[in-house]
């Protein structure tokens, strides 16, 4: 499948700092690429680059194989955007806005305004003038501004910001039915994994610049880890016991009493075989008044990956 958005090496350095180090990305046709970073971990000067906005320290960026940069106009035909809060005008009914958007791209067909409306879910607001939409409602129809002229691909810069539960599925599902049903190339960001994760194709998690981690979204699932949760009685007294026997043994952070939480150990073994720790504890008289198994969940897989590359989150 052929390449639509792809960068080499792209670096964005400001004075001292180097907020985009060395990125390679690759995103083919149909793929959602979820681009995930902590706040200011480089996803917009990313997203920058590739649209032109600003001009690469080092590093080249492609859009359907064509190099992004001046004099090259035709590269962005095919794209639409959303980077940061889109801007409308605030005087202007959300009809109005679209209106402007068809003429400033030149589509001739004009029910493509009707069309948009009724594809993200803007009829009841259609009349009403932008500044008095919500942030989730301003949110859509700037994806709609983004989406009118029909895209191969689409970039999106946090497009779930302001965005309630119902909002973010419907993003999804949009994304999801352009992707399949359009074959659109999509590059989504965001610093909440489980906002995206769910519809990706492939996730690049960005940290500080640098991309640490890059994923098949249908990899993610088995890559969160299991631990088994022990609780008994007598914690210490478990905790000693498991390490005794070879268990490396976790404890949640100690509560402001000092108390200690339920123990956790994530040995694969004991959590494909919890009977076995239950026997070892009942032996050593000390049963266990809880042991379950507990998955982590995608945040806690983002935080622990960014984690695990030395990056400090707190
Ligand atoms: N024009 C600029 N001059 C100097 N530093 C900048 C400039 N633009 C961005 N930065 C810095 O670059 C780093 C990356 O910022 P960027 O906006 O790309 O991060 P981000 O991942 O999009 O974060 P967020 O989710 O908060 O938007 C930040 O430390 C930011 O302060």
């Amino acid at each position: 499948m052929s390449e639509m958005i792809s960068t080499t090496n792209l670096t964005k350095v400001y004075g001292e700092t180097c907020v985009v180090d060395k990125v390679n990305l690759s995103v083919k046709q149909g793929d959602i690429f979820g681009f995930l970073g902590l706040n200011g971990a480089g996803k917009t000067t990313t997203i920058r680059m590739l649209l032109g906005m600003i001009t690469p320290t080092s590093g080249q960026c492609y859009l359907q194989g064509q190099r992004v940069g001046a004099g090259n106009t035709d590269t962005w035909r095919d794209v639409g955007y959303i980077v940061e809060t889109p801007y409308s005008y605030p005087d202007l009914t959300v009809k109005e806005n679209l209106e402007i958007v068809r003429q400033l791209r030149g589509i001739q067909e004009k029910s493509c305004v009707h069309w948009i409306i009724k594809k993200l879910k803007l009829e009841d607001y259609a009349s009403k003038k932008a500044k008095h939409l919500s942030l989730g409602n301003a949110q859509r129809l700037g994806i709609a501004k983004a989406m009118m002229h029909k895209p191969k691909i689409l970039i999106l810069d946090e497009p779930t910001n302001g965005l309630d539960p119902a909002g973010i599925v419907e993003v999804r599902q949009l994304l999801m039915d352009l992707a399949k049903n359009s074959g659109v190339t999509v590059l989504v960001s965001s610093h909440k994994l489980d906002e995206i994760s769910r519809i990706t194709t492939n996730i690049g998690i960005i940290h500080e610049g640098k991309l640490i981690k890059e994923i098949d979204g249908k990899q993610l699932e088995s890559q969160l880890k299991k631990s088994l949760i022990i609780d008994g009685r007598d914690r210490l007294a478990i905790k000693s016991i498991l390490s005794k026997t070879g268990y490396k043994v976790y404890t949640q952070d100690k509560s402001t009493t000092g108390e200690l939480f339920p123990l956790q150990i994530q040995n694969e073994d004991a959590v494909n075989n919890p009977e076995k720790i239950a026997t070892l504890l009942v032996n050593a008289g000390h049963p266990p008044t809880l042991l379950k198994i507990e998955k982590e969940d995608l945040e806690m897989y983002f935080l622990r990956t960014i984690k695990e590359r030395g990056g400090d989150v707190k």
